[in-house]
């Protein structure tokens, strides 16, 4: 019986195909189980075929339904693993087969794909281009250095007419995907040595160093990082059924060059727009530290609860291991906090809500007579107070209110400081405090608490956190070689925290990576949604200069998003429903579509009506487990860091999205009027990009002016 194995290649299409194509698919591979090659050859409904002028003459197609076909590369040595490529539609399958070449890396020993129709057509107008140039990429570098590297006599031809890493960029996708990603680290400053160390060696299996009798069955198993080897047909099953969980097992070239670098010497950011992977880079990082050493104990944490939780169940499918697991605390940096006061002080903390601090902030306004608003104040202290440790009247006459918009006189500031103390008072005379405060105190405890802290810590979804939580995550792990692993997201920053890591002790100075490839949405999805902010500038991760969405792109396609007006609250509700019950008639399960609105009220509305029509609905705020059907419920704010085949972002009103409350009036305060605004945007970013396949903006009455829909471009294809 021949064994099967998966590239990449095919997960990027398999996971979008249609039930009935799937099934198809199915059953093919079961005959690659069931049949000898000899059979295999000879099934009339499989249509094993070779592909005319293939480049590669041991490209196959087979059959999967009548407009739809597998392309596989069967072997011509004598082992006996047939590699399934891509499923493609009828028409296209012939063509991409064609171009393509499969050739096994001579340093990594690795199987990866050129398209060499395009680099034999494009390199000799580049090396024309090249020869008025002044210099070229990797002239520094010999042959002999770059074919130690796995560098071919193709690439080499191409390499050498390269001029800049836009060019090298945008050759790349064409390129074999080890050689390509040599050349990516050496013109990021990698010398040649740590690239052979980084990258050669860790992929180069250890007992084949000197084998050079390569066979594609032993090189697609030295290519675990792109291939997955089907050994026993439950694998296949679950293979097929679980094809989300792919994200395990491949790591895109970029991905897996910040996941698996072996050490940075200090705190490393990675950067990306939604979607990129910044999640599934976090969890292998973890993987990878764990790997390093059977003692090594991690901290992963996050903002949220909700993420968290879906952090932690992430990780148990990856490690899949329970004494792994163990080494791993997965948690809020909240929480965190909450549980080193506990243990290093023995004392409870009860922090109180957002609601209740409001509450005490409205009690002091009237009694004080201020005349600021709750937010103001609420604001002040957050982003002041508690950013800067602020201890005393006289620190805070003299406080840096940098990113707080108009500047405070000091007469202002001498009848906002009895405010302050007034709040604190409250506070210690209620016996509670505030989760800030609690992260404050634990940073303290733990710089005196060696035994209390972890050998490293990955951060995940770090846009939005405060000042205080960045010091409890410095003072949690040691300064040194791979104490921090930050991801986020600029744009998706919606709790207006704005730091500066090195003020906290944390430097990512030359330890920075940017992830541009979206995963998740289509290119249609993602062109619309980045419209929604509209070029306007956003503070950076590390708060050193702006973020850009500059090159970030999806290749996957699909349908342009609905955007639609309705003349009332109620037409529009059954207008959701309606589509809703489209999406789950299309086969599409119901938990895997999620409505979200800026307030819980309009989702009220929206759940009446989809029970009135007999739709399942589950709140995400009940944190419903991933398997129970029902469509998700869920404010703007609770769709952070979640991801759903369909979206409906709802009650997207010219009054509610930027929500007239939370914006600072811009005579009052132009500064923070913008700030308040580009929150709102991103908001609404942040919604729309957790689609994968279908996006669908509505609203009642005049739409909010974020919603970009004449202004944008649709992608071409
Ligand atoms: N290497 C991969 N292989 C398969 N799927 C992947 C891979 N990388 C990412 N994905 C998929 O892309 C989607 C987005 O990934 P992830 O949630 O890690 O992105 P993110 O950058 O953290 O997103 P966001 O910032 O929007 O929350 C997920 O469905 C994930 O499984």
């Amino acid at each position: 019986m021949p064994n099967l194995a998966f590239a990449h290649s095919f997960w990027d299409t398999y996971d979008r195909l249609e039930k009935q194509v799937k099934s198809g698919v199915r059953k093919a591979m079961q005959k690659f189980q069931q049949l000898s090659v000899a059979e295999l050859h000879a099934d009339k409904g499989l249509h094993l075929e070779s592909v005319d002028n293939a480049r590669d003459p041991r490209m196959r197609t087979i059959r999967i339904t009548d407009f739809w076909r597998g392309v596989v590369l069967a072997p011509d040595d004598g082992s006996d693993v047939f590699l399934l490529l891509n499923v493609v539609p009828h028409d296209d399958a012939y063509g991409w087969a064609a171009k393509r070449l499969y050739t096994i890396n001579s340093a990594t020993r690795a199987v990866e794909v050129r398209n060499v129709v395009a680099i034999e057509e494009l390199t000799p107008p580049l090396e024309q281009a090249a020869s008025e140039a002044p210099t070229r990429l990797f002239a520094k570098y010999s042959d002999t250095v770059l074919r130690d590297l796995g560098i071919d006599d193709q690439v080499l031809r191409a390499a050498r007419a390269i001029t800049d890493e836009g060019q090298l960029e945008a050759f790349g996708g064409l390129l074999p995907e080890d050689q390509f990603e040599v050349l990516q680290f050496l013109t990021e400053g990698f010398t040649p040595e740590e690239v052979y160390r980084d990258l050669v060696v860790e992929r180069r299996p250890a007992e084949d160093a000197d084998d050079t009798g390569d066979s594609l069955a032993r090189a697609i198993v030295n290519t675990r990082s792109r291939i997955t080897l089907i050994t026993n047909p439950d694998e296949l099953t679950e293979i097929l059924e679980k094809p989300f969980a792919a994200w395990r097992v491949f790591l895109h070239r970029s991905q897996r060059r910040v996941a698996y670098r072996v050490s940075y010497n200090g705190p490393a950011q990675v950067t990306g727009g939604p979607g990129t992977g910044k999640t599934v880079v976090a969890l292998h990082r973890v993987k990878h530290l764990l790997s390093r050493s059977a003692d090594t104990r991690v901290l992963l944490t996050t903002f949220t609860t909700a993420l968290a939780k879906s952090l932690r169940e992430n990780l148990a499918l990856l490690l899949d291991d329970d004494d792994l697991l163990a080494r791993v605390q997965v948690t809020t940096v909240d929480a965190y906090a909450n549980r080193v006061v506990r243990e290093i002080s023995g004392r409870a903390q009860s922090p109180i809500t957002d609601a209740d601090e409001r509450q005490i902030w409205r009690r002091i306004i009237r009694t004080q007579n201020l005349p600021w608003s709750e937010q103001f104040l609420v604001q002040e202290f957050r982003h002041v107070v508690l950013a800067q440790q602020v201890h005393s009247r006289k620190d805070y006459l003299l406080a840096d209110r940098r990113g707080r918009g108009a500047p405070l006189q000091q007469a202002q500031r001498v009848r906002v400081w009895p405010a302050i103390e007034a709040f604190l008072a409250e506070l210690s005379a209620a016996g509670t405090t505030t989760h800030l405060q609690i992260c404050d105190r634990a940073a303290e405890l733990l710089s005196t608490a060696n035994e209390h802290r972890v050998g490293h810590v990955v951060v995940d979804e770090a846009q939005d956190l405060h000042p205080a939580q960045w010091r409890v995550l410095r003072a949690a792990v040691e300064p040194g070689p791979d104490d921090l692993f930050i991801t986020g997201d600029p744009h998706q920053r919606i709790y207006d925290s704005h730091v500066s890591l090195r003020a906290v002790g944390i430097s990512v100075a030359g330890r920075s990576s940017r992830l541009r490839v979206n995963y998740r949405s289509t290119a249609e999805i993602l062109t619309w949604a980045t419209g929604v902010i509209d070029g306007t500038p956003v503070e950076e991760l590390s708060g050193d200069g702006t973020d850009s969405l500059t090159g970030y792109r999806s290749l996957l396609h699909g349908k342009w998003p609905i955007a639609e007006g309705y003349s009332s609250a109620r037409d529009e509700a059954v207008a959701v429903s309606e589509l809703v019950r489209t999406w789950i008639d299309q086969g599409v399960r119901s938990n895997e579509i999620a409505v979200c609105a800026r307030f819980n009220l309009t989702l009220d509305k929206v759940q009446d009506q989809l029970r009135a029509d007999g739709v399942p609905t589950e709140r995400v705020k009940d944190q419903p487990r991933t398997e129970v059907e029902g469509v998700r419920l869920a404010s703007m704010h609770a769709m952070k860091g979640l991801e759903f085949q369909c979206v409906a972002v709802v009650g997207v009103s010219e009054k509610v999205v930027p929500f007239a409350k939370e914006i600072t009036p811009a005579d009052v305060d132009r500064k923070q009027h913008e700030a308040d605004l580009l929150k709102e945007r991103c908001l609404l970013f942040v919604a729309c990009t957790r689609a994968r396949d279908a996006l669908a903006v509505s609203w009642s009455g005049t739409p909010s002016p974020f919603v970009p829909e004449r202004k944008v471009r649709r992608p071409s294809r």
